[in-house]
């Protein structure tokens, strides 16, 4: 049976973040992931993960200036002193949330930045993302996001994400899979999602082409979830869309894999 955590910073929306947690776990879910954890103590975000019997199995690495448009800094040649102090300060989340999978972030393409550079300056800092991730007993991983969503991404595909997590190793660094992004990029996502199992970390999950609720859109869900068991993959799956409506009026697809 696939696992699926609720992405808390689409889902439940209807309630402040902190009460989420609560939320989710209301709706049946038994792990959650989100976006950013650090406006919120480490300490305050543990204790909801505690109190509500819930996991935390994903969050991103701080991404740069996030409201002013930069999404990561992963492959920026002069950012590399700030990415390394967001990979030092997201660690100390991890552990404190006992989270194994970290988001990091490539970034948006500079102008007038050639793309061996930007490539070199990429290797580099999931290298070092990798040694640091390693010691806390935490996978980074890296998510190939379309040019819709994120126009001028650095990283959007998975046979560019695949190439550059051979370069690390396959067991430092992992493939954030994201269907609803493989599915605007390339398709074809039941193959995908089998083919780079060797690869995957982690999975995630919104309808195309609207980034809602599985059953939104264009997307044979029952059978893609069947065939990812199938496959052998017994991570978690994240459910990262907006709802269509309430959170809960969208959970209906959610029905036959809650727990209990
Ligand atoms: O797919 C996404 O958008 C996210 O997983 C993310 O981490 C950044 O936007
Ligand atoms: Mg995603």
């Amino acid at each position: 049976m696939p696992k699926f955590a609720a992405n808390i910073s689409m889902m439940f929306n209807e309630v402040p973040f902190l009460d989420r947690f609560a939320a989710a776990r209301a709706a049946g879910f038994e792990a959650v992931e989100f976006l950013f954890p650090y406006e919120h103590p480490a300490a305050e975000i543990a204790r909801r993960l505690e109190d509500n019997g819930l996991q935390n199995v994903l969050f991103n690495a701080p991404p740069g200036d996030w409201n002013n448009g930069e999404r990561g800094t992963a492959s920026l040649p002069d950012r590399r002193a700030e990415f390394r102090e967001s990979i030092k300060h997201a660690l100390e989340y991890s552990v404190a949330l006992k989270c194994p999978r970290l988001h990091v972030m490539a970034g948006l393409v500079p102008a007038g930045v050639p793309r061996d550079t930007l490539l070199a300056t990429y290797a580099a800092n999931l290298d070092f993302a990798a040694e640091e991730c390693a010691k806390a007993g935490v996978k980074p991983v890296i998510e190939p996001i379309n040019h819709r969503d994120i126009l001028g991404f650095f990283l959007n595909t998975t046979t560019e994400a695949t190439r550059i997590i051979d370069a690390i190793g396959p067991e430092r660094l992992g493939l954030q899979f994201d269907l609803y992004h493989c599915q605007i990029t390339e398709g074809d996502v039941t193959r995908k999602a089998q083919e780079l199992l060797p690869y995957i970390a982690h999975m995630q999950v919104a309808d195309t082409p609207g980034r809602n609720e599985p059953g939104t859109g264009e997307v044979n869900w029952p059978f893609v979830f069947d065939a990812i068991d199938a496959s052998g993959y017994r991570g978690w799956i994240g459910c990262e869309y907006r709802p269509k409506g309430e959170t809960l009026a969208g959970l209906g697809w959610f029905a036959k894999y809650r727990a209990g």
